[in-house]
Protein backbone atom coordinates (compact mmCIF):
# COMPACT_ATOMS: atom_id res chain seq x y z
CA UNK A 1 0.00 0.00 0.00
CA UNK A 2 1.59 3.67 -0.59
CA UNK A 3 2.07 5.48 2.25
CA UNK A 4 -0.28 8.49 1.93
CA UNK A 5 -3.24 5.83 1.59
CA UNK A 6 -1.99 4.27 4.58
CA UNK A 7 -2.00 7.63 6.55
CA UNK A 8 -5.90 7.97 5.37
CA UNK A 9 -6.64 4.05 6.46
CA UNK A 10 -5.17 4.80 10.05
CA UNK A 11 -6.42 8.06 10.67
CA UNK A 12 -10.07 6.75 9.58
CA UNK A 13 -9.33 3.65 12.43
CA UNK A 14 -8.46 6.06 14.79
CA UNK A 15 -11.44 8.07 15.21
CA UNK A 16 -13.70 4.96 16.03
CA UNK A 17 -11.22 4.41 19.41
CA UNK A 18 -12.96 5.35 23.00
CA UNK A 19 -10.91 6.54 25.61
CA UNK A 20 -11.29 3.27 27.51
CA UNK A 21 -9.97 1.57 24.25
CA UNK A 22 -7.37 4.40 24.05
CA UNK A 23 -6.12 3.69 27.73
CA UNK A 24 -6.36 0.14 27.63
CA UNK A 25 -4.33 -0.30 24.67
CA UNK A 26 -1.14 2.05 25.76
CA UNK A 27 -1.50 -0.11 28.97
CA UNK A 28 -1.30 -3.45 27.29
CA UNK A 29 1.83 -2.10 24.80
CA UNK A 30 3.97 -0.26 27.55
CA UNK A 31 3.63 -3.21 29.85
CA UNK A 32 5.13 -5.41 27.00
CA UNK A 33 7.86 -3.14 26.25
CA UNK A 34 8.62 -3.19 30.48
CA UNK A 35 9.41 -6.69 30.25
CA UNK A 36 12.04 -6.72 27.34
CA UNK A 37 15.76 -6.91 28.24
CA UNK A 38 16.43 -3.34 26.06
CA UNK A 39 13.75 -1.41 27.95
CA UNK A 40 15.56 -3.12 31.46
CA UNK A 41 18.65 -2.60 30.34
CA UNK A 42 18.32 0.95 28.83
CA UNK A 43 19.04 3.62 31.00
CA UNK A 44 18.60 6.57 28.71
CA UNK A 45 15.81 6.16 26.23
CA UNK A 46 14.44 8.87 23.99
CA UNK A 47 10.46 8.96 24.09
CA UNK A 48 7.71 10.61 22.22
CA UNK A 49 5.29 13.14 24.26
CA UNK A 50 2.00 11.63 23.18
CA UNK A 51 -0.51 13.63 20.56
CA UNK A 52 -3.80 12.78 21.19
CA UNK A 53 -4.22 10.46 17.95
CA UNK A 54 -1.11 8.80 19.01
CA UNK A 55 -0.83 5.80 21.73
CA UNK A 56 -0.93 7.61 25.06
CA UNK A 57 3.35 7.78 26.29
CA UNK A 58 2.08 10.11 29.28
CA UNK A 59 1.30 7.10 32.28
CA UNK A 60 4.01 5.37 31.10
CA UNK A 61 6.37 8.34 31.45
CA UNK A 62 5.18 9.24 34.53
CA UNK A 63 5.33 5.81 36.07
CA UNK A 64 9.29 5.50 34.76
CA UNK A 65 10.78 9.38 34.52
CA UNK A 66 12.11 8.96 37.93
CA UNK A 67 14.24 5.43 37.53
CA UNK A 68 15.24 5.89 34.20
CA UNK A 69 16.51 9.03 32.34
CA UNK A 70 13.76 9.31 29.38
CA UNK A 71 14.03 12.46 26.98
CA UNK A 72 11.79 13.73 24.13
CA UNK A 73 12.33 15.30 20.81
CA UNK A 74 12.19 19.27 20.39
CA UNK A 75 11.47 20.33 16.67
CA UNK A 76 14.21 22.95 15.25
CA UNK A 77 13.58 23.76 11.61
CA UNK A 78 13.75 20.49 9.73
CA UNK A 79 15.78 18.46 12.78
CA UNK A 80 14.73 17.45 16.00
CA UNK A 81 16.60 18.15 18.83
CA UNK A 82 16.96 15.90 21.94
CA UNK A 83 16.38 16.89 25.51
CA UNK A 84 15.99 15.84 28.89
CA UNK A 85 11.97 15.13 29.93
CA UNK A 86 10.74 17.22 33.05
CA UNK A 87 7.51 17.70 33.41
CA UNK A 88 7.98 21.77 34.77
CA UNK A 89 9.70 22.32 32.00
CA UNK A 90 7.00 21.82 28.81
CA UNK A 91 5.90 24.68 26.42
CA UNK A 92 3.97 23.76 23.07
CA UNK A 93 5.90 24.24 20.25
CA UNK A 94 5.11 23.01 16.71
CA UNK A 95 3.25 20.71 15.69
CA UNK A 96 0.74 21.59 19.14
CA UNK A 97 3.49 18.67 20.71
CA UNK A 98 4.74 19.68 24.10
CA UNK A 99 8.15 20.29 24.06
CA UNK A 100 10.82 20.60 26.09
CA UNK A 101 12.67 23.91 27.36
CA UNK A 102 16.40 24.77 27.62
CA UNK A 103 19.68 24.40 25.71
CA UNK A 104 20.89 21.29 27.47
CA UNK A 105 20.40 19.20 24.09
CA UNK A 106 21.87 15.86 23.74
CA UNK A 107 23.03 13.73 20.66
CA UNK A 108 21.24 10.70 19.55
CA UNK A 109 24.37 8.87 20.01
CA UNK A 110 23.91 9.19 23.30
CA UNK A 111 20.23 7.57 23.35
CA UNK A 112 20.68 3.65 24.26
CA UNK A 113 17.00 2.92 22.94
CA UNK A 114 14.69 5.10 20.61
CA UNK A 115 10.55 4.55 20.85
CA UNK A 116 9.57 6.00 17.86
CA UNK A 117 6.02 7.07 16.48
CA UNK A 118 4.39 6.46 12.93
CA UNK A 119 1.36 5.96 11.78
CA UNK A 120 2.18 2.11 10.55
CA UNK A 121 4.52 -0.25 10.65
CA UNK A 122 5.07 -3.55 8.68
CA UNK A 123 6.89 -6.88 10.19
CA UNK A 124 9.55 -6.02 8.74
CA UNK A 125 9.87 -2.70 10.50
CA UNK A 126 9.50 -0.38 7.83
CA UNK A 127 7.46 2.89 8.95
CA UNK A 128 5.06 5.17 8.02
CA UNK A 129 5.33 8.57 9.66
CA UNK A 130 3.79 11.68 9.59
CA UNK A 131 5.20 12.56 6.15
CA UNK A 132 7.75 15.09 7.23
CA UNK A 133 11.11 13.09 7.29
CA UNK A 134 12.12 14.14 10.79
CA UNK A 135 12.22 10.56 12.43
CA UNK A 136 14.54 9.11 9.58
CA UNK A 137 16.79 12.46 9.10
CA UNK A 138 17.21 11.76 13.44
CA UNK A 139 18.20 7.91 12.94
CA UNK A 140 20.09 7.79 10.13
CA UNK A 141 23.25 6.49 11.58
CA UNK A 142 22.12 5.80 14.95
CA UNK A 143 23.03 2.46 16.56
CA UNK A 144 20.22 2.88 19.34
CA UNK A 145 17.75 -0.12 19.54
CA UNK A 146 14.53 1.48 17.80
CA UNK A 147 11.29 0.14 19.26
CA UNK A 148 7.91 0.82 17.18
CA UNK A 149 4.83 0.97 19.80
CA UNK A 150 1.04 1.36 18.40
CA UNK A 151 -2.33 -0.31 18.32
CA UNK A 152 -3.03 -3.63 16.18
CA UNK A 153 -4.49 -2.27 13.48
CA UNK A 154 -1.31 0.15 13.12
CA UNK A 155 0.62 -2.90 11.92
CA UNK A 156 0.27 -3.31 8.02
CA UNK A 157 0.61 -5.64 5.67
CA UNK A 158 3.32 -4.12 3.05
CA UNK A 159 5.10 -0.57 3.31
CA UNK A 160 7.03 0.40 0.24
CA UNK A 161 10.11 1.72 1.97
CA UNK A 162 11.78 4.81 0.48
CA UNK A 163 16.11 4.35 0.57
CA UNK A 164 16.34 6.89 3.14
CA UNK A 165 13.67 4.90 5.26
CA UNK A 166 15.02 3.64 8.52
CA UNK A 167 13.78 0.59 9.58
CA UNK A 168 12.67 -0.24 13.64
CA UNK A 169 14.21 -3.15 15.41
CA UNK A 170 10.93 -4.01 17.19
CA UNK A 171 7.35 -3.48 16.63
CA UNK A 172 5.16 -3.89 19.71
CA UNK A 173 1.50 -3.89 20.00
CA UNK A 174 -1.27 -5.15 22.28
CA UNK A 175 -0.99 -8.49 20.48
CA UNK A 176 2.32 -8.45 18.74
CA UNK A 177 5.76 -8.30 19.53
CA UNK A 178 7.88 -8.57 16.58
CA UNK A 179 12.01 -9.18 16.88
CA UNK A 180 12.90 -7.85 13.61
CA UNK A 181 16.65 -7.39 14.84
CA UNK A 182 17.49 -9.33 17.58
CA UNK A 183 18.76 -7.58 20.81
CA UNK A 184 22.63 -7.95 21.82
CA UNK A 185 24.29 -6.46 24.81
N1 LIG B 1 4.36 12.95 19.69
C1 LIG B 1 5.12 13.17 18.64
N2 LIG B 1 6.15 14.00 18.74
C2 LIG B 1 6.90 14.24 17.65
C3 LIG B 1 6.63 13.63 16.40
C4 LIG B 1 5.52 12.74 16.33
O1 LIG B 1 5.18 12.15 15.30
N3 LIG B 1 4.80 12.56 17.47
N4 LIG B 1 7.42 13.92 15.32
C5 LIG B 1 7.56 13.10 14.21
O2 LIG B 1 8.04 13.48 13.19
C6 LIG B 1 8.16 15.17 15.35
C7 LIG B 1 7.23 16.30 14.98
N5 LIG B 1 6.69 16.12 13.67
C8 LIG B 1 5.37 16.29 13.33
C9 LIG B 1 5.05 16.43 12.01
C10 LIG B 1 3.73 16.64 11.66
C11 LIG B 1 2.73 16.70 12.62
C12 LIG B 1 1.29 16.93 12.28
O3 LIG B 1 0.44 17.03 13.14
N6 LIG B 1 0.96 17.01 11.05
C13 LIG B 1 -0.42 17.18 10.70
C14 LIG B 1 -0.47 18.00 9.44
C15 LIG B 1 -0.85 19.43 9.69
C16 LIG B 1 0.28 20.29 10.13
O4 LIG B 1 1.22 20.51 9.34
O5 LIG B 1 0.20 20.81 11.26
C17 LIG B 1 -1.07 15.82 10.52
O6 LIG B 1 -0.36 14.79 10.51
O7 LIG B 1 -2.31 15.77 10.48
C18 LIG B 1 3.07 16.54 13.93
C19 LIG B 1 4.38 16.33 14.29
C20 LIG B 1 8.78 15.37 16.69
N7 LIG B 1 7.88 15.13 17.76
N1 LIG C 1 18.01 11.15 5.89
C1 LIG C 1 17.32 12.10 5.21
N2 LIG C 1 17.97 13.18 4.70
C2 LIG C 1 17.30 14.13 4.03
N3 LIG C 1 15.98 14.09 3.78
C3 LIG C 1 15.28 13.07 4.23
C4 LIG C 1 15.91 12.01 4.98
N4 LIG C 1 14.97 11.13 5.34
C5 LIG C 1 13.81 11.61 4.84
N5 LIG C 1 13.98 12.75 4.17
C6 LIG C 1 12.92 13.53 3.48
O1 LIG C 1 11.77 13.65 4.31
C7 LIG C 1 10.57 13.59 3.53
C8 LIG C 1 9.52 12.71 4.16
O2 LIG C 1 9.89 11.37 4.11
P1 LIG C 1 8.85 10.20 4.48
O3 LIG C 1 7.56 10.36 3.73
O4 LIG C 1 9.54 8.89 4.40
O5 LIG C 1 8.57 10.62 6.00
P2 LIG C 1 8.06 9.75 7.18
O6 LIG C 1 8.89 8.53 7.36
O7 LIG C 1 6.60 9.55 7.03
O8 LIG C 1 8.29 10.79 8.37
P3 LIG C 1 9.06 10.67 9.77
O9 LIG C 1 10.43 10.12 9.52
O10 LIG C 1 9.10 12.07 10.27
O11 LIG C 1 8.24 9.81 10.62
C9 LIG C 1 10.97 13.13 2.15
O12 LIG C 1 10.77 14.20 1.26
C10 LIG C 1 12.44 12.78 2.26
O13 LIG C 1 13.15 13.17 1.13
Amino acid sequence: MKKDDIRRNIKARKTLLSEEEKQAAAEQVFSLLEQTAEFMLSDRILMYHSLPDELSTRAFIRKWCGRKHFYVPRVNGVNLEILPYDESRLSLGSFHIEEPTGTDTSSVDEMEMIVVPAVAYDRSGNRVGRGKGYYDRLLAGSRARKVGVAYDFQLVDEIEADPHDVQVDVVITQNNHIVIRKYRH
